[in-house]
C-alpha cells in the first residue's frame, strides 16, 4: 500500500498532566502517515483524486492549537478521528512527539496505528 506522510509538524498547545503545564503552551511535533493510492492520484494528476496533505496539516494544526488535553494519547486519538471522519483515511499511523518533556530524554511521545491496510 502506498502512503502519504507529514514529518515533524510543529504546533504549540496546552498539554500535560501537571499544574504548571496547564499554565503554558508547549511544542509538540506530529508525524502522520496515511494510506493512499498514489497510482490513482498520478493517473488523474489532480489533488482531488487523493488526500490533500496541506489541507490535512491545516486541519490538524487548527485542532491541536485549540485542544487542551492532558495526554499525548488523547491528542493522537483526536487526530485519528479527524483523519478518518473528515478525510476518509482508511489506514494511518500518528506519532506525537513531546521533545524535552522528560529530563534526560531527547524525546518522548506516543505512536498509534489505526484502520486496515489496503493491498
Ligand atoms: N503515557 C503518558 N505518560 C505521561 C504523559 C502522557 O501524555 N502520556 N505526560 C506526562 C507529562 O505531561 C510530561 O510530558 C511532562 O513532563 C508524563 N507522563
Amino acid at each position: 500500500m502506498d502512503s502519504l506522510f507529514v514529518k515533524a509538524l510543529k504546533v504549540e498547545t496546552r498539554i500535560g498532566i501537571y499544574d504548571w503545564e496547564r499554565q503554558v503552551r508547549q511544542r509538540v511535533e506530529i508525524d502522520l502517515e496515511m494510506g493512499a493510492a498514489a497510482a490513482q492520484a498520478a493517473a488523474a494528476d489532480r489533488v482531488e483524486a487523493t488526500i490533500d496533505y496541506q489541507a490535512v496539516c491545516r486541519r490538524v494544526v487548527d485542532y491541536v492549537e485549540g485542544s487542551e488535553v492532558q495526554l499525548v494519547e488523547t491528542l493522537a486519538e483526536g487526530i485519528a478521528e479527524i483523519l478518518r471522519r473528515e478525510f476518509g483515511v482508511g489506514w494511518m499511523q500518528i506519532t506525537i512527539h513531546k521533545p524535552g518533556a522528560v529530563r534526560g530524554a531527547e524525546d518522548v511521545g506516543v505512536r498509534i496505528t489505526r484502520g486496515r491496510r489496503a493491498d
